[in-house]
């Protein structure tokens, strides 16, 4: 798809129906011959929300942003957007979508480019407007084949939000954009937030989920495996990491036994003489681990950040031999302590 068919027409005005949920999967499946790119997904998204969508490589983000945008068509299932097809919701010009695959044509100016998509969008904003919000003002003149990556991202975003849409649909919208473009980027992304629009992002930028995003959904084989806010998922995965030392005992062992058996945690890895849980409770397991009659020596406890807690729920996810179809948050208490996770 290109970016400029990605700009759509229609009536938004910038405010969501209250009513109808704006985005709803409803176990919706889609295969690629042998592949389960999305499986039995269940998805709502409401008005004014601002949602990362998280996975590994191939886990299905981009095919549920399709399916979303009425690009492919689900083998089983539904998908309405604004209670509507999302065909008939993009027809009406309330979705604007910034995809990777994005092309752009080449032997035109940012504004002339930027300027035919606002053409094309029946409540569309003044290009000025457009090229401003989007940070791309300064570089109207210049055409779009002497853009570097992040300015070509930039064009996609301005082609994007030139009019007034009430979803906006982002692919991984900051690749190939440094550290200072991706904050500027969210900066304005945010005034778009700000407008009381919707906005559905796919990263594999875990603080940018962590950062701008206030519901995260984590997909893994192409089902939903965790849902909430990134705290929420950080406690899921075992909120805190404790490492201590422990001394051998008379036969030179750890009793890995008697820690794996210790209150509130979700993952132990030993090594040597240095021990690592995952705990969502650190006080009742370090108080257990005292009880025991252990000595812990070169003890720390620290939060676990949203990378760790994304590799521990998909690992977790990837262990259990259960159809992706079927798996469920709660597959994060079975993840064990990897050293990757670190
Ligand atoms: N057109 C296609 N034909 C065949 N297989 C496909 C096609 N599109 C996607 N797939 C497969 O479907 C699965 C999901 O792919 P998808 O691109 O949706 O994942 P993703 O989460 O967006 O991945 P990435 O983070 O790498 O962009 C993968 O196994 C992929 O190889």
């Amino acid at each position: 798809m290109t970016a400029t068919s990605a700009v759509t027409a229609g009536h938004g005005g910038g405010s969501a129906d209250r009513g109808a949920p704006v985005v709803s999967f409803r176990a919706v499946n889609k295969n690629f011959g042998a592949v389960r790119a999305v499986a039995g997904l269940d998805l709502e998204l409401r008005a004014g929300e601002t949602v990362a969508l998280l996975g590994p490589n191939g886990a299905g983000k981009s095919t549920a942003l399709d399916l979303l945008l009425g690009l492919r068509n689900p083998d089983s299932g539904s998908v309405a957007v604004f209670g509507t097809t999302p065909a008939k919701a993009i027809a009406a010009g309330r979705v604007g979508a910034m995809l990777q695959s994005g092309g752009l044509m080449e032997d035109v100016t940012v504004r002339e480019l930027v300027g035919l998509a606002c053409d094309l969008h029946p409540r569309a904003y003044p290009v000025d407007r457009v090229l401003k919000d989007a940070g791309i003002d300064g570089i109207g003149d210049r055409k779009v084949n002497k853009l570097s990556g992040g300015q070509e991202q930039r064009v996609r975003f301005a082609m994007a939000t030139a009019g007034a849409n009430d979803l906006i649909v982002l692919d991984e919208p900051t690749v190939g954009m440094d550290v200072t473009a991706r904050q500027a980027f969210w900066a304005t992304m945010r005034g778009q937030v700000e407008q009381g629009r919707t906005v559905l992002f796919a990263t594999h930028y875990l603080e940018e989920a962590d950062a701008i995003a206030d519901r995260v959904l984590v997909l893994h084989r192409g089902a939903l495996i965790a849902d909430g806010t990134a705290a929420e998922i950080k406690a899921r995965a075992g909120a805190r990491r404790i490492t201590f030392d422990l001394d051998a005992d008379r036969d030179g062992r750890i009793d890995e036994a008697a820690l794996r058996g210790l209150p509130r945690v979700v993952g132990l890895d030993i090594t040597g003489p240095t021990v690592r849980i995952r705990s969502d409770d650190a006080d009742a397991t370090m108080h257990a681990v005292y009880a025991l009659g252990l000595y812990p020596r070169n003890l720390e406890v620290s939060g676990l950040g949203l990378e760790q807690a994304f590799l521990a729920i998909t690992e977790a996810a990837a262990d259990t031999a259960t159809p992706a179809a079927t798996t469920t948050a709660t597959a994060v208490t079975a993840t064990a302590e990897e050293p990757g996770n670190r």
